[in-house]
């Protein structure tokens, strides 16, 4: 790379239906085995990835979910639903139409049932693309393709914010349905991490309680950089690395927030990376009274963070069948225990 890299994501989210049993039958796509956006072919997301600027690097299939390491980040794809993370220059949204014309053409899906496009502020705006140029003009472009949807600025607008873009549930999609899908995702956005924070900071392991193997797959960039992809059943962890020291940065998401809790969980990834400045997103579903509960449980595991680190902020949302935690932390200065030599973790997903 001849200049300094933007690590900082954009995600995008895209639930066709809200449960893997409620694709259509029909098979169109070259992966005849496969139902709903796993029948489609890598040649045909070749070419949605072409308008995103992005290559894949290699794929794994697992039982649930196919996972494509890209050389900017990372593609998960479900029958019902795919997540498209990508970072540095490249033009995530603009490969949004062509996403939504192969779930209708080959997929015969009838429309998107829920969207969501989310990313921090970028370290170099000045140098990003399309419609990713600044906040307004991805607001704009995504509502050419939704209706009713929302747009938030989440945290301090004179400081790191994260930008966070939805649609609600489509019943004319997808009719009301009585139990709404589980879901929760939990991404940490780190910078200035610790000089030695670099080569294959994390080692994947099966849970002991996992009767499915978890499938892995990972790339060391060169000169630098690293990548990494894991599945297990429909769960999945992806983390990416931007270790040059004038831009250094890992983001690091997972479904799977059970094992460990989550302060253990989050304790750990920053031991790897000792961020001198970190954001947190935790998105949980909550359909009834007793899984609200049971969701503000889980938020409280962003309450504190041992390691030395005080919070700047954390803020609740409530929307249409989630809770969303923002919060943000910095390295308390002069802390011992943010010096020490960073850790290589092992994940067991
Ligand atoms: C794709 S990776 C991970 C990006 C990720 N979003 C992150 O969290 O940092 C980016 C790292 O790989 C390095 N890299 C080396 N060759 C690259 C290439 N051909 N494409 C993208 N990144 C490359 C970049 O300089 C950067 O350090």
């Amino acid at each position: 790379m001849t200049e300094a890299f933007e690590g900082a994501e954009k995600l995008l989210e895209v639930w066709f239906a809200p449960d893997e049993h409620d694709v259509p039958t029909e098979i169109k796509g070259g992966r005849s085995n496969w139902t709903g956006l796993r029948q489609v072919g890598k040649e045909v997301w070749d070419g949605m990835l072409d308008e995103v600027q992005c290559k894949v690097l290699s794929v794994i299939e697992g039982k649930d979910v196919d996972a494509y390491l890209l050389s900017e980040s990372s593609m998960f794809v479900w029958p019902h639903k795919l997540i498209l993370k990508t970072c540095g220059t490249t033009t995530l949204l603009l490969g949004l139409p062509t996403l939504l014309r192969i779930a209708s053409e080959t997929c015969s899906f009838k429309g998107v049932w829920r969207c969501f496009y989310s990313r921090k502020t970028f370290m170099f705006p000045d140098r990003q693309r399309g419609p990713h140029k600044d906040w307004t003009q991805e607001i704009n472009f995504l509502d050419q393709l939704f209706e009713n949807s929302s747009a938030y600025t989440v945290g301090r607008m004179n400081g790191d914010h994260w930008l966070l873009y939805l649609t609600p549930p489509r019943p004319d999609v997808h009719p009301r349905i009585l139990s709404p899908p589980s879901d929760q995702t939990l991404e940490i956005l780190m910078s200035q991490l610790h000089p030695s924070a670099h080569l294959s900071p994390i080692h994947w392991e099966s849970r002991p309680s996992s009767l499915k193997g978890t499938a892995i797959d990972s790339y060391l960039f060169s000169p630098c950089g690293f990548s990494s992809n894991a599945i297990n059943g429909d769960e999945y962890a992806t983390i990416h690395v931007t270790p040059e020291v004038e831009c250094s940065y890992a983001s690091f998401e997972t479904n799977l927030l059970d094992s460990p809790n989550i302060e253990q969980l989050v304790e750990s990834v920053l031991k790897v990376f000792r961020p001198e400045k970190l954001s947190m997103t935790l998105f949980i579903s909550v359909d009834e009274e007793e899984q609200e509960q049971d969701a503000r449980d889980k938020a409280k595991g962003l309450l504190s963070l041992g390691a030395g680190y005080e919070r700047v902020d954390r803020i609740m949302y409530e929307f249409q069948g989630y809770l969303l935690v923002y919060a943000v932390w910095s390295a308390v200065p002069g802390d011992m225990r943010l010096a020490a030599i960073p850790h290589c973790y092992t994940y067991r997903l």
